[in-house]
């Protein structure tokens, strides 16, 4: 059975900053999240809280009905790699980072690792430090993936990879949970390439959670809505209007909600084209200050 995670009131300050407003989600085991959000948000902050790598300044997570700080046998469940700090830096050579992650995950697959390291051109006779930095994301891939914690969680941690590697992980990463379900959590500002990989997204914006939902629903409360802009602007009156675009006369407007089949019947008859919008740019709207649209 994958724990549950649970996040209750959860608020995170640095000094008098807080950077992390109360957040309240539950995540149900066994599935793939990703974790969205301008730079700042709070992305980091949060999942160092999830894996106890911080006490929350006010509020609890919990996982499996226990909460993880400083509880050992919870954070034991719980694998963070980061692109810096712990796992991929430091002087020791490859193969004694994946003996200690032996010793520290139950759930840890030596031979899986090897394949790995293989896989991702990664020396285990090498020390870290002397890895480039492509390697470096590579084993920070090797060491989530080869946990096989019950709670995965990758930040941000193959921004070294070139992008066929990185290809190479998100295929291994679905292979992998397939075949050893967990919950897997992804932060990311590669959101086009790996939005397929997500069950469920949360958005996260100047600490606070802004959505959080299944990919599918989010993406199918946003549309474009282009044609004429005085049609447009008539069309998208009353509705949240979350970005516009401009060519000539045409207009092109995103909007965030869900269409009613009159709504849809009046596009048709007024000639108004309506579209898709991809994750990054619903993403890139939804995260934007206000008064800073075109
Ligand atoms: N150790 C720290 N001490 C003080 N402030 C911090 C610390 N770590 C992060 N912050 C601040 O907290 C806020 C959230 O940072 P965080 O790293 O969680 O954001 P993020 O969403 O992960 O960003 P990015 O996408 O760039 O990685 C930022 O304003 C950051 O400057």
């Amino acid at each position: 059975m994958i724990p549950d995670i649970e996040v209750d009131r959860l608020r995170l300050d640095y000094g008098r900053s807080t950077v992390l407003h109360d957040l309240k989600f539950t995540l149900p085991g066994g599935r793939i999240y990703g974790l969205l959000g301008r730079t700042g948000a709070g992305k980091s902050s949060l999942l160092s809280l999830l894996a106890a790598f911080r006490r929350p300044t006010a509020g609890t997570v919990h996982i499996g009905g226990r909460p993880v700080f400083e509880n050992r046998a919870v954070t034991r469940q719980v694998c963070l790699i980061r692109e810096k700090a712990d796992t991929v830096e430091g002087s020791d050579r490859v193969a004694s980072a994946l003996r200690f992650a032996a010793a520290l995950r139950p759930h840890w697959d030596d031979d899986y690792a090897r394949r790995l390291l293989r896989m991702f051109d990664v020396d285990p006779d090498k020390r870290i430090e002397q890895l480039a930095r492509g390697q470096r994301a590579g084993l920070g891939a090797v060491l989530g993936l080869a946990s096989r914690a019950p709670i995965t969680i990758f930040d941000e941690s193959y921004l070294g990879m070139d992008a066929a590697t990185r290809m190479r992980f998100y295929d291994e990463l679905l292979d992998d949970f397939m075949a050893n379900p967990r919950t897997i959590i992804v932060s990311t500002h590669l959101i086009e390439e790996m939005s397929s990989l997500f069950e469920e997204v949360l958005i996260i914006d100047e600490g606070e959670l802004i959505v959080h939902d299944e990919t599918d629903g989010l993406l199918s409360r946003g549309t474009s809505v282009t044609g004429p802009e005085d049609v447009v602007d008539a069309f998208v009156d009353g509705m949240s209007v979350i970005g516009e675009k401009r060519l000539g006369r045409t207009k092109s407007a995103m909007i965030y909600g869900t269409l009613t089949e009159a709504d849809l019947e009046k596009a048709s008859a007024a000639g108004i084209e309506l579209g898709p919008i991809g994750l990054q740019e619903l993403v890139v709207h939804l995260t934007q200050r206000p008064g800073s649209f075109e």
